[in-house]
C-alpha cells in the first residue's frame, strides 16, 4: 500500500544549459509541491502505514528547508554564487542543477537516509520504505524520483554532505542539529504519542 504526504515551498534558482531561455540565465522562482510516498505492506497499532503526523517533523523541515530560499549548483559561476549569499540569508548550495528531477531526487535521497535512521515506536511495519518523490515545479510539471532514479550516478551522485544549508536555514529547523545527525547516523526516535501543537501558519507539528 501506497500513502502519500502533501508539502509545499518557494524557491528562486537558475537551471543553467537547460533548453528554455527563461530558465538557464534569468533568476526566476515556483511555488512547488512536493509528494512524498511511502510504501509499506503491513500496518502499525493504528492501523497505517505511517501516521501523517510523523510527517510532519524532520521529513517537514527538510523540505521546508528549501522554502524562501536561493538554491544554486554549487558548480555555477563563483561570483554569481557569492552573490546569492550575500544577498539571500536562507540559500543551500547544492552539488546537483536545481531542476525539478533533481528536487525529487535529492529529496528521495535525504528523506530515504532520515526514515532509515528513524526509529518508529507504533508497530509500524519493517518494510516501511520511501516510494517516490514528486517535485512539481508548476501546475502543469513535475518530475518523480523512484529508488533507482536517486541512487543512479548517471544523474549525478547526490551525497548528503555535499548539500550545504546557511546558518539562516539551519537555524530555523526544529533541530539546528538536524544534518549532522543525520550525517554521523545519529538515530531520530519518533515520539509515543505525537501532540498536535498549533505553528504559525495555521500548520501544526
Ligand atoms: N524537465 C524539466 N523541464 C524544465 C524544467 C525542469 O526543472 N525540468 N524547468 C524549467 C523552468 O524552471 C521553467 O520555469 C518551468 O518551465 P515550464 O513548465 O515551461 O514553465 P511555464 O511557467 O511556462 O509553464 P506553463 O504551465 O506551460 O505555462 C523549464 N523546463
Amino acid at each position: 500500500m501506497l500513502i502519500r504526504k502533501l508539502f509545499k515551498f518557494e524557491n528562486a534558482h537558475i537551471v543553467r544549459n537547460c533548453s528554455s531561455d527563461r530558465c538557464r540565465r534569468s533568476i526566476h522562482g515556483h511555488s512547488y509541491k512536493v509528494e512524498v510516498l511511502l510504501e509499506a505492506h503491513a500496518l502499525d497499532h493504528g492501523q497505517m502505514v505511517y501516521d501523517f503526523g510523523l510527517m510532519k517533523g524532520s521529513i517537514r523541515d527538510v523540505i521546508d528547508a528549501f522554502d524562501h530560499a536561493v538554491c544554486f549548483w554549487d558548480k555555477d559561476d563563483p561570483e554569481y554564487i557569492r552573490l546569492c549569499q550575500q544577498f539571500s540569508a536562507r540559500w543551500i548550495a547544492l552539488p546537483v542543477s536545481p531542476s525539478a528531477e533533481q528536487f525529487a531526487r535529492l529529496f528521495f535521497v535525504t528523506i530515504d537516509a532520515l526514515l532509515k535512521q528513524t526509529q518508529m515506536r507504533n508497530g509500524e511495519s519493517d518494510d516501511v520504505r520511501l516510494h517516490s518523490v514528486i517535485a512539481h515545479e508548476t501546475d502543469t510539471g513535475y518530475a518523480q524520483a523512484f529508488r533507482e532514479d536517486a541512487y543512479n550516478p548517471r544523474m549525478g551522485e547526490i551525497r548528503l554532505a555535499e548539500i550545504v544549508f546557511s546558518e539562516q536555514v539551519k537555524a530555523e529547523w526544529h533541530d539546528p542539529r538536524m544534518m549532522e545527525k543525520l550525517l554521523a547516523g545519529e538515530c531520530f526516535v519518533n515520539p509515543e504519542v505525537l501532540l498536535q501543537v498549533p505553528v504559525p501558519g495555521g500548520e501544526s507539528r
